[in-house]
């Protein structure tokens, strides 16, 4: 028998839609219903067969529904819980992928109706491209998962959630939601927010009567990959995890001081000390 009779995902993009592919892949799911803003993204994705049907309405598309996948970026994950919170089924659990935990699992939480449950989730995969079409089976084949139960999370619910992701292939590791905030700002948003900061900064140079971009090889390119990821996206979870991301980002900036003095000081030894340590920890995470 499947994990999951009838998963309706909330947001048919590259997270939501790498899921489906995977549990309908491995026979885990009896029925996909797919739920979204844009009718073409959804026809697509029955085409591609990621879900079997959709629905435009996001209260008749949880209809007896016994786990919900909340997959829209981060800024619109509670609005939309409200919405479909007083037409779940009971027992019906929810779950999401969103890339900041805090605010989310306290108001998601708050909003479930009694026999409901929702437990926080966030897969730590995911590429530059967005969308349906970017979507496939192995995304998260052999990655990390941080599943945030809370004191209030059903244990049931909670193991529903460990069996779906790991199915998917992942490791499941369970964090509180303040350290994955903290933990996710260092590890994802910071360089995220450098990428970002990088491309503007060489694009913007201008002692030149040329650009220079066009002349950036593998160095800058492997380094800007993530600067293509989805502006809006990116712009939510700046907002959402503003107080860590901005902590990470004092935190870097003296290291980066750091370096800058090394430079100017000609400090060769210091030089090589701080790329060596910085070489050692990056090749022992590879
Ligand atoms: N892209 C990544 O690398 C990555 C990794 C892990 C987690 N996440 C998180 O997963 C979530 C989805 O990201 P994604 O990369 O799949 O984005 P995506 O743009 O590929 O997919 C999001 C989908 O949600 C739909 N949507 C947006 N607002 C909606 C709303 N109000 N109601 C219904 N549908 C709505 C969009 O039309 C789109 O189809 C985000 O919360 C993001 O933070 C992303
Ligand atoms: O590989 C990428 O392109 C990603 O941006 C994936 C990435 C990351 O920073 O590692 C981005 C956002 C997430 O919430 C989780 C994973």
């Amino acid at each position: 028998m499947p994990l999951i009779q009838r998963l309706c995902i909330i947001g048919v993009g590259l997270i939501g839609g790498s899921l489906a592919r995977i549990l309908r892949e491995k026979g885990e799911v009896g029925e996909i219903v797919g739920i979204g803003r844009g009718e073409a993204n959804l026809r697509r994705a029955v085409e591609l067969g990621v879900i079997n049907r959709y629905e435009t309405d996001p209260v008749g598309g949880v209809a007896g529904a016994d786990l919900v996948f909340l997959a829209t970026p981060v800024c619109s994950i509670a609005s939309v819980l409200a919405r479909i919170a007083p037409h779940l089924a009971p027992g019906c659990i929810v779950t999401d992928g969103g890339s900041v935990k805090g605010e989310i699992v306290a108001t998601c939480e708050a909003l479930m109706p009694a026999g409901t449950f929702f437990v926080g989730g966030h897969p730590i995969a995911g590429t530059e491209h967005s969308g349906v079409e970017a979507s496939f089976a192995s995304l998260y084949q052999g990655r990390r998962c941080i599943v945030t139960p809370t004191a209030a999370t059903d244990p049931l619910a909670l193991h529903k959630v460990v069996r779906m992701w790991e199915l998917a292939g992942s490791e499941v590791v369970l964090m509180d939601v303040e350290k994955h905030d903290r933990v996710l700002a260092a590890i994802s948003h910071l360089p995220h927010m450098v990428a970002y900061a990088l491309v503007n900064a060489v694009g913007g140079y201008d002692r030149f009567e040329e650009g220079i971009l066009p002349y950036s090889a593998g160095g800058f390119r492997d380094f800007t990959r993530i600067a293509s990821s989805d502006p809006a996206m990116w712009r939510d979870i700046a907002l959402m995890n503003r107080e860590s991301i901005l902590e990470m980002m004092d935190f870097f900036s003296r290291y980066f001081a750091e370096l800058r003095s090394l430079v100017d000081g000609e400090d060769g030894a210091g030089l090589e000390d701080f790329f060596a340590r910085s070489k050692e920890q990056r090749d022992a995470i590879l």
